[in-house]
């Protein structure tokens, strides 16, 4: 139950994605308050002929902070120039990319919260008034030079906000957080996805796909594709409501959608710690997984269905969680009532 779902070594997930990557704000289901915030600001950028203020995505991985900073390009009709933080190493680097884009165009840098410092020093002046001071030289000789830059519209990407160094993330006019999908969100996801895959769930199927995708976009399409196999080679091609739970269950995604590195992660602190609290180094040493990966990746979804809280002594279990792994809550004396609700 515990396998990460099978991949085929030739399938290319960023290729797969691709290929459901909606193009236009129209396109993009969900996300109602930011599609709209956006709807606006581009419309106003394009009226007045200008870059559009800078914009910043965050959120967990795969709810579409990429596709969105594409769709923005798009829409205002300028290039997308894609790099990200960890590929920037050298000052450099970054002004060579800046002094070669074309007025108004879109600068995507993904996973910015790991610029290196000297390269964030760079993006103050860029941001902030379209300048470049670059150091040429060095020893006594060394002289600063001053470049304009065209105005651009940075577009930044994050899973970690709070990673950011506050002069960053001052910089963005435009913050913007993306939130869990809903199951109607992701119903009409997968059934989009499925059209262009040329397949036809049944509304139940869809609807069980969409229930267990973990509030995400992208492991909703991993998981209709995954389905789409089963019912090929298991079904008659069909995607009804119990192939999907066949398939997904086989897969070891369970009725709530986790997968087996949430469990693990719900019986760690449910078997080994009482529930908690437990610090979050603690948990990834004990998981033997990076404390990134487990903030950025497994815990979001946790606390946004209430199966874990933190507090300021560490994660907790919550109620619903061993409820769902079939557990009875530690009961401290005196502290009868306190789970029952
Ligand atoms: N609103 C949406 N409607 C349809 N498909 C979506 C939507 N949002 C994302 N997707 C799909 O989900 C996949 C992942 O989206 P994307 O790459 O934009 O996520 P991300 O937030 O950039 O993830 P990461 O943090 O891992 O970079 C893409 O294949 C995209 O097609
Ligand atoms: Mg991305």
């Amino acid at each position: 139950m515990s396998d990460p779902i099978p991949m085929t070594p030739a399938e290319q997930p960023e290729d797969q994605d691709r290929a459901l990557r909606p193009q236009s704000l129209d396109d993009f289901t969900g996300q109602a308050e930011a599609r709209a915030n956006l709807r606006v600001f581009i419309e106003s950028a394009r009226r007045r002929g200008e870059a559009m203020d800078h914009t910043l995505f965050y959120g967990p991985p795969g709810l579409g902070k990429t596709t969105l900073a594409q769709i923005v390009s798009r829409e205002l009709g300028v290039n997308f120039r894609m790099t990200s933080g960890p590929v920037l190493a050298k000052a450099g680097d970054l002004a060579a990319i800046l002094t070669n884009l074309d007025a108004r165009d879109v600068l995507f840098i993904d996973e910015i919260h790991r610029l290196n410092p000297a390269v964030e020093e760079v993006l103050y002046p860029a941001m902030e008034d379209f300048e470049l001071d670059l150091v040429i030289g060095e020893g006594p000789a060394a002289r600063t030079v001053r470049i304009d830059l065209q105005p651009f519209t940075l577009v930044g990407a994050t899973t970690r906000l709070g990673l950011l160094t506050t002069p960053l993330r001052d910089r963005f006019g435009i913050p913007t957080r993306l939130e869990f999908y809903t199951v109607d969100e992701l119903v009409s996801i997968v059934e989009r996805g499925a059209r262009l895959m040329g397949a036809a769930p049944t509304p139940d199927g869809a609807r069980e796909i969409a229930r267990r995708a973990r509030g995400t976009p992208r492991i909703a399409g991993r998981l209709l594709r995954r389905v789409v196999d089963f019912a090929v080679v298991e079904g008659d091609g069909t995607v009804t409501r119990e192939l999907a739970d066949r398939a997904l269950t086989r897969l070891g995604v369970d009725d709530l959608g986790l997968d087996g590195a949430d469990r693990r992660y719900l019986r760690l602190l449910a078997e080994n710690y009482g529930g908690g609290p437990v610090g979050v180094e603690t948990i990834a040493a004990a998981l033997s997984e990076a404390r990134d990966a487990i903030e950025e990746v497994i815990e979001p979804f946790l606390l946004q269905q209430g199966l874990i809280a933190r507090t300021p002594r560490g994660r907790m279990l919550a109620h619903k969680a061993w409820t769902h792994l079939g557990l009875a809550p530690p009961r401290a004396p005196g502290q009868t009532d306190l789970f029952d609700d």
